[in-house]
């Protein structure tokens, strides 16, 4: 199988996963990226059995309505019932990285909303130790370069990703270099520098199952099993 097609089957098994848990009045959140595009696609055979959708970003906005799926904003809901997304990176724990695709923030307002955070992921994203894919900071434009240092100081390599400017009008710095052995303690000290909007880091609020798409299947994982 291609990393598309197990996609696709970590989609499909979501889909699978939260069929039974829909009700009439169910809120879903959903992710960004290309995972989360195949379980939109698939979200809508099931429109008639569940309220509407809260999504982490512009694009799947778009994508969820292009369905027929009402798109709600956070604030006229009351919380979330699941939260749908894949990753770029999961450890055993189930912390990420996220923001590959820029929507970190939005995603992290998400997964706090909801009940349960369902991450999809094909097997190329799970590594023992998180920071092999560049860790996503989001920032406030006039602090980029401020920022840069900080995170710099934290014994990682800042890039700033031309060109993207993010739904929120903030810009990503990508951190290279760094080998992250706790983190939801770098996650806290990110946060804390002046300008950060926030970081890629989802590990003060992991996912609760990951369903993780392999050559032998789609295996589902709880934190460390
Ligand atoms: O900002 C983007 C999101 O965090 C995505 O969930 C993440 O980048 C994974 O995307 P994909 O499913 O395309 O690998």
């Amino acid at each position: 199988m291609n990393q598309d097609q197990l996609k696709l089957a970590v989609a499909q098994a979501a889909l699978d996963y939260i069929a039974p848990k829909l009700a009439a009045n169910s809120v879903l959140g959903i992710g960004t990226g290309s995972t989360a595009n195949f379980f939109i696609d698939g979200l809508a055979a099931l429109k008639s059995q569940f309220k509407s959708a809260v999504a982490s970003s512009e694009a799947s906005a778009k994508r969820l309505r292009g369905h027929g799926i009402l798109v709600q904003d956070l604030n006229d809901t009351n919380g979330l019932d699941l939260y749908i997304d894949g990753a770029d990176e999961t450890n055993a724990n189930l912390e990420l990285i996220k923001g590959g695709g820029a929507a970190l923030t939005r995603e992290k307002i998400v997964a706090a909303a909801a009940k349960e955070f369902v991450c999809i992921a094909d097997e190329s994203k799970q590594v023992e130790t998180l920071g092999q894919f560049p860790l996503p900071v989001e920032v406030i434009p006039m602090a980029r370069e401020y920022v840069a240092r900080e995170l710099s100081r934290l014994g990682g390599t800042p890039i700033y990703r031309e060109g993207v400017i993010t739904d929120n009008g903030g810009l990503i710095l990508d951190v290279e270099g760094l080998s992250i052995t706790a983190p939801c303690e770098l996650e806290r000290q990110i946060n804390q520098i002046t300008g950060v909007i926030t970081n890629g880091l989802f590990a003060l609020r992991p996912a609760d199952i990951l369903l993780l798409g392999t050559a032998s299947g789609v295996k589902t994982l709880k934190a460390s099993d």
